[in-house]
């Protein structure tokens, strides 16, 4: 089953599990997947940068894509994969290859990272991947890590290519530009926060979602922050926001996910906080100021169910 890319709520971009000895851990895996959904995730994405997804050989991509998928599966969920490549021929086999599998409803796809091809070469890259690679794409614009930013008016154009059903919008800032793209993003073009810290404000203004590191941990607070800016809820919301905006920070105070394999391994989670160089596993300072943070809410849940807006 492959369900439609309708691209509203949380997305979690999972975290690879390693064992102490940097091997895959399987199970871990899908554990976390399942409990991911279970806590209210809409969808998985998997080989995100929160996956170490750079750091896999080809097996253990396939076989993070195997486990996941049969959590959506089960779930009758959305699978989103992760496909950054700076070489375009390379994406479409790539994006061809999930396409056949039949169980992933869209690739996540940044502007290509590094080569810098400009607007008029990341449109030509997007174009391309749209006709050839038979997958829906989800548009990562993250600038700080690709090295090349991308305008709302060509954001907007590539919000009209059919196959592209939304972006991720990671640019470090809600400004005009950001507020330009809420405004005239369509039905059929979701946008999705993709910086975490600032996903509260993101959804005040019109976001449809999130695809959050930080979901790893507090799956249904985040799950229940959309819900709430959804059903204007402004009152309630805000407070989850601010209280999520910090736990965020302190996940993201190290290089993600360091910190929160950290937290994960500290929840008895996952095997081991390990992560593949060039990445180094986070302080334990960072790692229990951030565990404290996901153990602790103070926003109420159970004032969501009694109707009380602000
Ligand atoms: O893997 C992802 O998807 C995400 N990665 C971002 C990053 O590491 O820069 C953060 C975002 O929450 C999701």
């Amino acid at each position: 089953m492959n369900p439609e890319a309708n691209l509203t709520g949380l997305f979690v971009p999972l975290v690879t599990p390693f064992t102490d000895d940097l091997r895959l851990a399987p199970d871990a895996l899908a554990c976390l997947a399942g409990e991911a959904l279970a806590a209210g995730a809409r969808g998985l994405v998997a080989l995100g940068t929160t996956a170490e997804a750079a750091t896999l050989t080809t097996e253990e991509k396939q076989a993070v894509v195997r486990i996941c998928s049969a959590a959506c599966r089960a779930h009758g969920a959305p699978l989103i994969v992760g496909v950054g490549t700076n070489d375009t021929a390379a994406a479409i086999t790539t994006l061809r290859e999930l396409a056949q599998s039949g169980d992933v409803t869209a690739a996540l796809v940044p502007t290509p990272p590094y080569t810098r091809p400009g607007e008029a070469g990341t449109l030509a890259h997007f174009t391309a991947l749209a006709e050839h690679g038979g997958l829906p794409l989800v548009v990562y614009d993250i600038p700080y890590r690709t090295g090349q930013s991308l305008s709302t008016g060509t954001l907007n154009v590539l919000g009209h290519l059919p196959e592209v059903v939304g972006v991720k919008y990671a640019t470090g800032a809600i400004d005009a530009a950001a507020m330009e793209l809420l405004g005239s993003s369509t039905p059929d073009f979701a946008v999705l926060g993709g910086d975490d810290a600032v996903i509260s404000p993101l959804l005040a203004a019109g976001a449809r979602g999130g695809i959050l590191a930080s979901a790893n941990v507090r799956t249904a607070d985040f799950a229940e922050l959309i819900s709430l800016w959804q059903r204007d809820a402004t009152g309630q919301a805000r407070r989850l926001g601010t209280e999520l905006a910090r736990l965020s920070a302190a996940l993201f105070a190290e290089p993600n996910p360091t910190v929160i394999k950290g937290v994960l391994h500290a929840q008895g989670r996952i095997p081991s906080p390990a992560v593949r160089l060039p990445l180094l596993a986070a302080s334990a300072d960072s790692v229990r100021r951030a565990a404290d943070l996901s153990a602790t809410r103070t926003h109420q849940a159970h004032q969501t169910h009694q109707g009380t807006a602000a």
